[in-house]
C-alpha cells in the first residue's frame, strides 16, 4: 500500500476512493479500521470512519488507530479526507484530527484543501465557495449536525487546532509547484504550520498534489487527491491494469437520510414517478413507523424501485431536533436506516443506493461490510462500489452531489449500464 487514507465519513471516502481509481489507482475502501492486513495488490488503502459528528476525542483516537494500521501496511504518504464543505464545529473534528495525525507522523506541516471544482466547490483568499455563494449562505449554514456558519476557513479552522493557522492565496498556486512549495514553507516556518492553499481550478488541485510529493501527510476533499497517482506513476509504483468491476441486475431500493438541498430535490424528482414512503421523526419515536413496516410496504411494490427517505427541509429538521433532541434524533433515524437495510439485504435486495455520509455509514457498519470495491462513476464525487465479500452493489451519495436523476442513473449503474458521466 502507498497512500493511506483517512475518511471521516463513507460517503466521502468513496469519492475519494472514485478520485483515486479515476486516477488509474488500485484502491480499496476498508469499514472502519480492518482487523487484519489489506490486500496486496492495494496501492491506496481508504479507512472510513464514521467520526465526523462523534466527541473529537473519540474521532482523534480512532483516526490514529487507523494511521497506525495504515502505517503497518507500508504507506509513504498519508491523506486525511473531510468534507468539501469542511463539515466541523468549532470544537471539532477536522482541526483535532490534524493535530494528532501530524504530531503521530512527525510532519511539521499540512494543507487544507477542501475544494472540489467539479463539484462548485472553491476556496479562494481562504474562503470557501459553493459556486457562486459562500458556503455559509449555501445551505449548508442549515444542516442538521454541522451548520456552517463562516465560509472563511482560516477564521473556521482556528479554534479547532492548537496550531497556528496559514494560508497560500491563488495567485501563488497559479504560480505554481515551487512557489507553493515555498510558500507552504515560509508559512510552516512562520509558525503557521496548517496552511489553507487556495483552489478554484482542477490545474490548481492538480499542481497542489503535484508539489505536495513528498508532504507526508495531506488534508482536504477528495479534489487533492487529483495529483497523487501522477506521483506514485512517475517512481514506476503502479500497476498497470486498475482492477477490474462489473455490474449486477438484481431486487433494489433507495434509502435516504440526507437533507441536503440536493437530495431532497432527487428524493422529489423521483418520487414523482416511482413508489416512495416518507419517514417521519415524530412516527418514528414513537414507534408508528418501523423498519419492519418501511421493509414491509418494500417488498410489496411492484411498480418501480421502492424509495424510503426521511430527508425535509430545514424547518422540518430544526423542528424535529428541538422536540426530540438533535443528537438523539439523528442515532433513531440512522439505526432506523441501518436495521431497514440489513433487513432489505436479508430478503434479498442486491442493489442498494444510499443518500447520506451519516446515513451511509450506519447502513455499511449496519450491514457488517468490511470492505468496498470501487466502480464507475455515476456523478462527480460518487462511484458505484461493491461489497467485497458478499453480492451487494451500492453507491454512498454524498448529500449535495448529484444531478435531480441520480437515483435513476445510480440503479442503471449498478445494474452494469454505461453512464456517461
Ligand atoms: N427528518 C429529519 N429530521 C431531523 N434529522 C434528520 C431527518 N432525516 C435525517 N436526519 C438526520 O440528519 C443527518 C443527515 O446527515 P447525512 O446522512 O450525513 O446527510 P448529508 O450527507 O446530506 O449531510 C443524519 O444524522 C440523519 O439521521
Ligand atoms: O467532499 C465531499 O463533499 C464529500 O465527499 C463528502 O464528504 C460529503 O459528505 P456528506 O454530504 O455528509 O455526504
Amino acid at each position: 500500500m502507498l497512500l493511506g487514507c483517512i475518511g471521516d465519513d463513507f460517503t466521502g471516502s468513496s469519492d475519494l476512493a472514485n478520485t483515486l481509481a479515476k486516477g488509474g489507482m488500485r484502491v480499496t475502501q476498508y469499514s472502519g479500521v480492518p482487523g487484519g492486513p489489506g490486500e496486496p495488490d492495494v496501492e491506496a488503502g481508504i479507512v472510513a470512519l464514521k467520526s465526523r459528528t462523534i466527541p473529537p476525542a473519540e474521532a482523534v483516537a480512532l483516526s490514529l488507530k487507523a494511521l497506525d494500521w495504515l502505517v503497518g501496511q507500508g504507506c509513504r504518504q498519508f491523506l486525511f479526507k473531510y468534507c468539501s464543505t469542511f463539515d466541523s464545529t468549532p470544537a471539532g473534528n477536522i482541526g483535532p484530527v490534524i493535530d494528532a495525525l501530524m504530531q503521530r507522523l512527525g510532519a511539521d506541516r499540512t494543507i487544507v484543501c477542501p475544494a472540489f471544482p467539479a463539484t462548485g466547490r472553491s476556496i479562494y483568499q481562504g474562503h470557501l465557495f459553493v459556486g457562486d455563494r459562500l458556503l455559509s449562505e449555501s445551505g449548508m449554514e442549515h444542516h442538521p449536525l454541522t451548520p456552517m456558519t463562516d465560509a472563511d476557513l482560516r477564521r473556521w479552522l482556528a479554534p479547532q487546532t492548537k496550531q497556528g493557522v496559514g494560508h497560500v492565496a491563488a495567485t501563488t498556486v497559479f504560480q505554481g509547484g515551487p512557489a507553493i512549495l515555498d510558500a507552504i514553507d515560509g508559512e510552516a516556518k512562520a509558525g503557521r504550520p496548517v496552511v489553507v492553499v487556495d483552489a478554484i481550478r482542477d490545474e490548481d488541485l492538480l499542481a497542489i498534489g503535484h508539489a505536495a510529493r513528498d508532504l507526508r501527510l495531506l488534508t482536504g476533499g477528495s479534489g487533492i487527491a487529483l495529483g497523487l497517482p501522477d506521483n506514485f506513476r512517475a517512481e514506476n509504483l503502479l500497476a498497470s491494469e486498475p482492477s477490474a468491476w462489473t455490474g449486477s441486475d438484481g431486487p433494489a431500493a433507495i434509502l435516504s437520510g440526507s437533507c441536503s438541498t440536493m437530495t431532497r430535490t432527487q428524493v422529489a424528482r423521483y418520487a414523482e414517478t416511482a413508489p416512495a414512503l416518507e419517514i417521519v421523526p415524530d412516527k418514528v419515536m414513537v414507534g408508528e413507523q418501523s423498519p419492519d413496516g418501511a421493509v414491509g410496504w418494500a417488498l410489496e411494490q411492484t411498480d418501480g424501485v421502492p424509495l424510503i427517505y426521511s430527508s425535509a427541509d430545514p424547518e422540518s429538521v430544526k423542528a424535529a431536533q428541538q422536540r426530540f433532541g438533535r443528537d438523539q434524533l439523528a442515532a433513531r433515524l440512522e439505526e432506523f436506516f441501518a436495521e431497514t437495510a440489513r433487513r432489505l439485504c436479508a430478503a434479498g435486495v442486491t442493489r442498494l443506493v444510499v443518500a447520506g455520509g451519516e446515513t451511509s455509514g450506519a447502513v455499511v457498519e449496519g450491514l457488517g461490510l468490511s470492505a468496498l470495491s470501487i466502480g464507475p462513476e455515476i456523478a462527480p464525487g460518487v462511484p458505484a462500489v461493491k461489497a467485497s465479500d458478499r453480492p451487494l452493489w451500492l453507491t454512498l451519495k454524498s448529500g449535495n452531489f448529484g444531478d435531480a436523476d441520480f437515483f435513476q442513473t445510480a440503479l442503471g449503474v449498478l445494474k452494469g449500464e454505461h453512464h456517461d458521466g
